[in-house]
């Protein structure tokens, strides 16, 4: 099943607080969403990621049809069985992995011709492919088959890969048969262009698929070219469907976000980040491997309560690092995610309280963006 609740708009901006209920369970929006591509949220368990709050993470169709193949997760009884995490996941389609991660692909109307970024072997995905792996892995959000166009491009190109796109949607949605399981959003493109972003949204909502997702960004534009499309596109989806943008996640970007009206969003940064010892605080992002914490026995950042700062201290993760101990990229990888996901709670208090746009800037001034 699928339901999207539209609890409260604000009256100062559009964000909007609402919650989503599937078989899985419900999720609170707005949302960030753990990226765990190969069916696992990179250094955490799922009993871990449970404790931090997350309601629902993602994973990628591209990954796992490559590894371990669609023909063991079947086996397995699905996704949710084979990683052992029985709350929501949402897949991507494949379309942006095959395009950031695989050369010599050849886009036909049919589907994208590639070779596997693992062995080089040829293979194919088409829009119909793309639906049956997700049905296969079994995620309760799934969505249509998209090209994600590069940065900067023609509107030429952007008009042909939104048309292209718009075609897959439909073909996706004929194809897509398991809709009491498993939900289909389709995703709006058309690049940096409004007059195609219009285009697309609106055969898009004609489609009537149950949610939307906001495409082609965060692909490298600048944040305030970013924020005046997602501005502009928002204000064509329906309000009682979610709205997912894809690819975002550090703390502004997800604020901006919400401000302009998005319900959900993913983003590697916070994990990926982690792992290289970054860190996120209310006082700005530090670089934990660096001297000034030889001896700082405080906890990485003193107003978190996650299982890091309540257990250790920054010298000691520091040494973690610099000895290149797994448990560092762990407990950083808590530390982050629980940050961004305690950050998201306050959010939606913020919406239910009518003080978001203050929340936000106090958050702000306190992490160093203006
Ligand atoms: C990290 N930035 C980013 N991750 C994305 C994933 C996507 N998936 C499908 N389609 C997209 O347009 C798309 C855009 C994206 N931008
Ligand atoms: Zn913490």
């Amino acid at each position: 099943m699928f339901k999207f609740e539209l609890l409260k708009t604000a009256k100062d901006s559009k964000a909007r607080l609402g919650k989503i209920t599937t078989n899985h369970g419900e999720i609170e929006t707005p949302i960030f969403m753990p990226v765990g591509t190969r069916a696992t949220v990179k250094t955490m368990t799922p009993d871990e990621l449970k404790e931090i709050g997350s309601q629902i993470i993602l994973s990628n169709t591209y990954h796992l049809f490559l590894r371990p193949g669609t023909e063991i997760i079947e086996k397995a009884g699905g996704l949710h069985k084979f990683m052992n995490w029985d709350k929501p996941i949402l897949t991507d389609s494949g379309g942006f992995q095959v395009f950031s991660l695989s050369d010599n692909r050849k886009i036909t109307e049919e589907g994208v011709h590639f070779r596997s970024h693992i062995d080089g072997s040829k293979m194919f995905i088409s829009p119909e492919k793309s639906i049956d792996i997700q049905n296969i892995l079994g995620s309760d959000i799934i969505m249509a088959f998209d090209e994600c166009a590069p940065y900067p491009v023609s509107h030429e190109y952007i008009d042909n890969s939104m048309r292209r796109t718009l075609r897959w949607a439909e073909r996706c949605k004929v194809h897509h048969k398991n809709t009491d399981n498993q939900t289909l959003f389709g995703i709006i493109q058309g690049g940096m262009y409004k007059d195609l972003r219009e285009i697309s949204a609106r055969e898009m909502v004609d489609m009537d698929f149950k949610g939307y997702s906001i495409g082609g960004l965060s692909v490298g534009e600048p944040i305030d070219l970013m924020n005046d499309i997602l501005d502009f596109t928002t204000d064509f989806m329906p309000e009682s469907k979610p709205r997912y943008l894809m690819g975002v996640g550090s703390p502004d970007y997800l604020f901006e976000a919400v401000e302009r009206g998005v319900d959900m969003a993913d983003c590697v940064l916070p994990t990926r980040i982690a792992r290289n010892g970054t860190v996120l605080t209310h006082n700005g992002k530090i670089a934990i491997k660096n001297a000034l914490y030889k001896e700082d026995f405080s906890a990485l950042d003193k107003e978190c309560d996650c299982y890091t700062c309540r257990n250790f201290s920054k010298a000691y993760i520091r040494h973690l690092f610099n000895v290149d101990e797994i448990l560092g990229m762990r407990l950083a990888t808590i530390h982050n995610l629980y940050f961004l996901l305690d950050m998201m709670k306050n959010i939606r208090e913020s919406i239910r309280g009518d003080y978001f746009l203050e929340y936000k800037d106090d958050f702000y001034k306190k992490y160093g963006y203006k």
